[in-house]
């Protein structure tokens, strides 16, 4: 008889690997914003081993933090799910800030694309990454277009978004509900 679930020998796992929630945060204050979101979303979306599982809407953000007096960025931030490793989605999200002509000349200055990588599943700071991103849970541009998606949702360490996000300044924080950005997969 069979016993369920207590039959599956684990040995089928094989080369299998866990699923993590991976949460992205997009941002871009050069160039054609609305276009370049769109696309980096799209290519994110063909990665192999990743899944788009919601888009955020996009907001209007003041820059925040010390760098050189900027344009107003538009941020907009992604869950997914993915069995890739940090690293290796961190390279990806690199090479598509290059593919959009990202140039890092002025520290924290303007840029054609940034993609932080806020937290994946339960995993923390390796060699050449930080996890989750040490500075998501005081960021607006990122915690106010994460809430609208995962109401729920926390950073390990820092606590639920919904929480972190009464303690941000949301001034000039602005949704742009006239730039919509789909979900490739949902189309
Ligand atoms: N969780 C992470 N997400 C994105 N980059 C990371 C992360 N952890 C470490 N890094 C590394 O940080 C480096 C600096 O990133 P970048 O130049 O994009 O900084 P930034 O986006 O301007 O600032 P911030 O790190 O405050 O968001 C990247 O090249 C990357 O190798
Ligand atoms: N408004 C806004 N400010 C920022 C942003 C960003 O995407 N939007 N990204 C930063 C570095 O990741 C630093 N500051």
């Amino acid at each position: 008889m069979s016993n369920g679930p207590f039959d599956i020998d684990v040995d089928t796992l094989g080369n299998m690997r866990p699923i993590s929630k991976v949460v992205f945060s997009f941002g871009s204050n050069q160039g054609d914003s609305p276009a370049i979101l769109t696309r980096a979303v799209e290519v994110l979306a063909e990665t192999p081993d990743l899944i788009v599982v919601d888009v955020s809407p996009v907001y209007q953000t003041p820059f925040q933090g010390d760098g050189p007096e900027q344009d107003d960025y538009l941020n907009l931030v992604v869950l997914a799910e993915s069995t890739l490793e940090p690293m290796t989605l961190l390279d990806r999200a690199f090479a598509i800030e290059e593919s959009f002509g990202r140039e890092r000349t002025v520290p924290n200055g303007p840029r054609t694309l940034d993609i932080d990588i806020i937290m994946v599943g339960k995993r923390t700071s390796e060699e050449d990454i930080e996890l989750p991103h040490p500075r998501a849970h005081e960021r607006a541009f990122v915690l106010v277009p994460w809430l609208d998606i995962d109401p729920t949702g926390e950073i390990a360490g820092a606590g639920p978004i919904a929480e972190l996000v009464k303690h941000v300044d949301r001034t000039g924080v602005i949704r742009r509900d006239d730039i919509v950005i789909a979900n490739p997969g949902r189309r």
